[in-house]
């Protein structure tokens, strides 16, 4: 009998749910876009409510388009990390809307947490930096400004949780409050050489323990999706941070492999094997997956705008349709011309890390038009890619071989060729480039025992696209110093 396993993805800009089989073929597949708000400058929000219900809809419409007579065996979980809610647990409902990863409003915190020589010993043991992109601050700040909502989580009234946890506690009818080790290994709480939650850390950020989720493996069983929701019951299998269920999807299973996702932002990772490798670049140390017993740890560099800088183009400009346009206009001319964009929209991620810097576009003329700025959108993807690159490859103290790439923009073969040639390493494009849902479906044949093994489904992963670098080294040098000066000045300006 043919197994079949649901994925469910919640990324920043869109709901995901795919059924595989067990060979590996997508039987269905549904998608829906949920919308962000930015109630203020550097603040992004998502609404608690329009997260769960395009999950569950597009679980529903996956479910519809299953061959007469089968349902899933397994369900596996991926999500944006970061995003931080707090919940009643009386009635599930949030206190605060969702406050998604890229939210700046927490930087003056950090700042004086850096000021205060507080960074050093956060870093040693979770692996992160003290920036705002991480869930810690993002608690206390509800904690804070939403009236009563201290002394209620003291009181045990409320929950915290990541995407992921908020999902599990829905799809269980608020009977399992979890979450997994690589979604915890975000929260600046969780101490990643113990997986264990630590109680310095809580108190360093305020955090009662009584708002915390259990920690389980990735593989763990989680609980059982209520029957109401789907019309049955359906055992949750795994659950994983998305970037390190692509790693997995990716195959990248061996000390040194590394993939990048490129959805809204984008997510550099490397597998280090083992043992955690603390980085000397300003990288993250993270939790790649805890999977049959086994911890594997990752380097990961993260750049916060890379569709993001494409929706803006289309949402923000107005100079393009649709997100594709790119493509057409980066070919329609030979060059730049001089003009960079630094996408700083919501601060520098790895490896500046500046959660003040605003965006800037460069080096315009009279000439530069919707193609240079489209095409300008684009390569500083490429360039935000080489300077993780080579900030990895130090740390790791090997060279990355090749890159393996997936995510919504991978679509575009023209940014996969200048990645390429400013890398100087091969690019390999999977087959199926939705490789977060991909690993999360691997995950939860593991974990339902479907599977003996992440190797065994190594079939998931086969790669119809490989570009090689064109070489040329005077002129990828030219550029990338372009590109290093756009960025000193985009920081100057912002201090
Ligand atoms: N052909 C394309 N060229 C450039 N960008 C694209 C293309 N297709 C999609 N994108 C961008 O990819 C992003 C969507 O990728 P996705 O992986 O679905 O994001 P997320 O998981 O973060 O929600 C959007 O920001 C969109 O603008
Ligand atoms: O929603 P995505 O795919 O852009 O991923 C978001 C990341 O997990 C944030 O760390």
């Amino acid at each position: 009998m043919t197994g079949y396993i649901l994925a469910l993805d919640q990324g920043t800009t869109s709901s995901r749910a795919m059924i595989f089989d067990d060979t590996g073929a997508v039987v269905a597949r549904a998608q829906q876009e949920i919308p962000l708000s930015y109630p203020r400058d550097g603040w992004v929000e998502l609404a608690g409510a329009d997260i769960l219900s395009s999950t569950f809809d597009c679980a529903r419409q996956a479910l519809s388009q299953m061959p007469d007579g089968t349902r899933p065996q397994a369900l596996g979980i991926t999500n944006q990390r970061e995003t931080t809610l707090i919940w009643d647990r009386a009635t599930g409902e949030p206190v605060y809307p969702a406050i998604v990863w890229q939210d700046r409003r927490t930087a003056e915190q950090c700042r004086e947490m850096v000021a205060a020589g507080q960074e050093a010993g956060v870093m040693e043991k979770t692996g992160l930096l003290l920036d705002p992109y991480f869930s810690a601050t993002k608690i206390s700040w509800i904690l804070d400004h939403v009236p009563g909502a201290r002394a209620r989580a003291a009181r045990g009234e409320l929950a915290f949780g990541t995407v992921d946890s908020f999902l599990l506690w829905h799809l269980t009818g608020g009977e399992v409050h979890a979450t997994d080790v690589t979604n915890a290994a975000r929260t600046l709480l969780f101490n990643i050489h113990d997986l264990a939650w630590d109680e310095a850390l809580l108190d360093l950020f305020r955090v009662p323990a009584e708002v915390l989720p259990e920690v389980q493996a990735c593989d763990h069983h989680f609980g059982a999706v209520k029957a109401e929701l789907f019309g049955f019951t359906l055992p949750i299998t795994a659950m994983a941070g998305d970037q390190q269920a692509a790693l997995v999807g990716q195959n990248c299973l061996t000390a040194g492999d590394v993939k990048c996702t490129y959805g809204t932002g984008g997510f550099l990772m490397m597998n280090v094997g083992s043992e955690p490798v603390m980085s000397q670049n300003r990288l993250l140390t993270t939790v790649a997956y805890q999977v049959k017993g086994q911890t594997a740890y990752a380097l990961e560099g993260s750049f916060f705008s890379a569709g993001s800088s494409i929706q803006w183009l289309r949402d923000g400009l107005g100079v393009i349709a649709h997100a594709a346009e790119t493509e057409d206009l980066a070919r329609s001319i030979d060059s730049c011309k001089g003009v960079y964009l630094v996408p700083a929209f919501t601060g520098l991620g790895a490896p500046h890390w500046n959660p003040d810097a605003r965006g800037s576009l460069f080096g315009l003329t009279r000439d530069s038009g919707r193609a240079e700025i489209a095409r300008a959108a684009l390569e500083s993807i490429g360039y935000q890619t080489a300077d993780l690159i080579d900030a990895m490859q130090q740390d790791a103290g090997l060279e990355v071989g090749h890159l393996k790439v997936d995510g919504g923009m991978v679509a575009n073969q023209w940014l996969l060729q200048f990645i390429a040639d400013i890398i100087t390493v091969d690019v390999h494009r999977p087959r199926i480039t939705e490789t977060t849902s991909v690993g999360i479906a691997i995950l939860a044949g593991i974990g339902s025992g479907m599977v003996n093994a992440i190797r065994d489904l190594s079939i998931f992963c086969e790669y119809d696209l490989h570009i090689t670098p064109n070489r040329h080294d005077i002129e990828k040098n030219i550029k990338k110093n372009g590109w290093k000066k756009a960025l000193k000045s985009t920081c100057y300006y912002s201090t």
